[in-house]
């Protein structure tokens, strides 16, 4: 077994490159295909930025303006949307030609999921329709090759392809429309599954195909993904029951004309791992993992093969400069590599699923946008009404753990906590996160790291609060998905619409009175926090100096969309952090019944 493979520097290049853009691109994942659902809310969330935000319209305000910052700058035809000024960016696009399957655990519809899920547009071209399900296939519709082939024109001429994955082609035509089809608009790019048989041992290629497969459509792909029984059919017959077999299958393949063959051992008999074969001409590849104790893996071949693509996609503007071996062919492994991780995970969720009477069924491809629904405390613009924020520094100086700190403030009233961390190194940070989230969620108060992005993912907090030189909310939300709450420090408008744009949940702003708690930290007074609050779309929580002797004004600046106060040492630089915050509680309470 070798992974990962020899770390030359351009293999960790690569490795790096993959690595981050598929984070980036899985928390992504859900935008496109959302925004489409949760489009009706948009207006209202724009409309009445003052009104309490519930959680649903906060997502899906993210979904639109996600999706918009996409689509604006999405490239087509070579022509701006319409009246916006848009930076121009390209979508990573995959075309996928392949059968639908009703069912929709494999075939076309589990490339639109896989893709989606990968953040990478996809375009159908369909060659087959099957009448599918949990139980196997019950009958299949060739498209006609004449319109197999005007399907290819229209996306192909049109849609700037990256990558072509195929899966079901089902006739000698049809393999001959692909190949005159790419000869005249070159991807850059060809993934091959070359789907025969169903694992419920359905045939979806007659075996008259074979030849036309080993001879036109193997030395397209840069990477060809045959499951057992497709490996062994293209070898004429040859018996797969180990892995030495599967490295040998591999090789001959491998000599058929693909670049890169990756025999998938799925359906490997007797097999305690679920265990793959990669072979780029010189080098052998085994990744195992554990096998999931699942009847759901329908369509898990139609899924790897779409997330290779997808990564491939997502590196195509580096595809063109390093289509030469090894770095291409380690580009093919990476992606891989990442598609077999993803398989295993989504099997893993979804294992427990029931969906149909037969043997096996589909799985669950957008994991990633529940994952955390059921164990975070879901953030509304509410929690900001006494947000405490930590100091370690004050901590210490009263001789108190940080998680008593914690317990006592969310004792005394605090709505919200924020880890505010300077000096920590990573991995107390991260245990100091995950203790004091033990504490918060029985009580359902929200826990936001300060800063550090990698610590909030690390120990599965609510959130992050950003300051203006910290990753900016685009790239955080990108990388902590809708679920999570991010809030930003503004002293501007300019950067409170922008707080929006990036899909912040909402923002902190000040100093509004002069404090000691962070240096040369520029005062915006009343005045400033009324300007900032007025224009912001989020809510907003006030900072900066605030205290029980001067928090009622800031309440009391008729901004509907104001929050809350956050506090530092008004109530962890004193002897008891419970006193102090249930005083600060009830005077706040006070003084807004009083006004209302
Ligand atoms: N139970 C499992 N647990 C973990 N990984 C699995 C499991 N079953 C399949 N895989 C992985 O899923 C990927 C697809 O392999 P498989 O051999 O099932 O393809 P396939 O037969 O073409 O799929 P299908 O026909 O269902 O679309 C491989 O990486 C394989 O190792
Ligand atoms: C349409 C279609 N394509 C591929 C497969 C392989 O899983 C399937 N079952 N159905
Ligand atoms: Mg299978």
């Amino acid at each position: 077994m070798k992974y990962p493979p020899d770390s030359t520097p351009a293999n960790s290049a690569a490795a790096i490159f993959f690595f981050f853009f598929s984070a980036v691109s899985m928390a992504c994942s859900g935008l496109l295909f959302n925004s489409f659902v949760d489009n009706k809310c948009f207006r209202p969330c724009h409309l009445k930025p003052a009104v309490p935000y519930p959680r649903s319209l906060s997502t899906s305000r993210f979904y639109l303006t996600s999706s918009l910052r996409i689509s604006m700058s999405m490239e087509e035809n070579g022509a701006p949307t319409q009246g916006f000024e848009v930076s121009r960016k390209k979508l990573p696009h995959v075309l996928t030609v392949a059968g639908s399957d009703s069912g929709a655990g494999a075939g076309i519809q589990a490339d639109l999921k896989a893709c989606a899920a990968r953040g990478v547009y996809c375009s159908t071209v369909i060659t087959a329709v099957t009448a599918q399900n949990t139980a196997g296939v019950q009958g299949v519709n060739i498209v006609p090759d004449e319109f197999v082939a005007q399907q290819l024109r229209s996306v192909l001429s049109d849609m700037e392809v990256d990558v072509v994955k195929t899966g079901m082609l089902p006739s000698i035509e049809i393999v001959k429309v692909l190949q005159r089809s790419l000869k005249e608009f070159p991807v850059r790019a060809v993934v091959v599954d070359p789907v025969m048989v169903s694992t419920s041992g359905d045939v979806l290629a007659d075996p008259s195909i074979l030849s036309s497969f080993r001879e036109e459509l193997l030395m397209m792909a840069d990477i060809l993904t045959p499951n057992l029984k497709e490996a062994s059919n293209l070898l004429g017959g040859m018996r797969l029951e180990t892995v030495a077999d599967m490295r040998h299958a591999a090789k001959l393949l491998h000599s058929l004309g693909p670049r890169s063959v990756l025999v998938k051992g799925g359906d490997l008999p007797e097999s305690f791992d679920a265990v793959d074969v990669f072979f780029d001409g010189e080098e052998y590849h085994e990744l195992r993992s554990p096998r999931v104790k699942t009847r759901n893996t329908h369509g898990t071949g139609c899924t790897l093969a779409s997330c290779i693509a997808a990564e491939l996609a997502k590196g195509s503007s580096m595809l063109s400069a390093v289509k030469v071996t090894p770095l291409w062919l380690c580009m093919c492994f990476y992606s891989y590599a990442l598609a077999k991780r993803y398989v295993e995970t989504a099997l893993e969720y979804s294992k427990d699923i029931i969906l149909g009477n037969g043997a096996q069924g589909p799985f669950d491809h957008f994991l990633r946008l529940k994952h955390n629904s059921g164990t975070g405390v879901t953030f509304s613009g509410n929690d900001l009404f006494l947000y405490a924020v930590t100091d370690s520094g004050m901590n210490e100086k009263w001789g108190r753990p940080m998680e008593v700190a914690v317990k006592e403030a969310i004792e005394g009233g605090a709505t919200i906590i924020q880890l505010r961390e300077k000096n920590a190194e990573t991995r107390k940070f991260i245990e100091t996160a995950k203790a004091c989230l033990k504490i918060c969620r029985p009580y359902k108060v929200p826990l936001l790291i300060n800063d550090r992005i990698d610590v909030a993912l690390a120990s599965d907090a609510d959130g992050v609060h950003l300051g203006q030189s910290d990753t900016p909310a685009q790239v955080a939300r990108a990388l902590l998905g809708p679920e999570k709450a991010i809030g930003v420090s503004c002293k501007t408008v300019e950067q409170a619409h922008q707080a929006w744009v990036d899909g912040a949940d909402y923002i902190g702003c000040g100093g509004v009175y002069p404090t000691s708690t962070k240096a040369n930290n520029t005062t915006v007074g009343l005045d400033g926090l009324k300007t900032v609050c007025l224009a912001s779309k989020l809510p907003v929580v006030a900072i900066g100096g605030i205290n029980a002797s001067n928090a009622i004004p800031v309440l009391g600046i008729g901004a509907p969309n104001l929050k809350g106060v956050a506090v530092v040492s008004a109530v962890f630089d004193r002897s008891s952090v419970a006193t102090e915050t249930r005083n600060l509680h009830s005077m706040l309470t006070e003084a807004v019944s009083k006004a209302n």
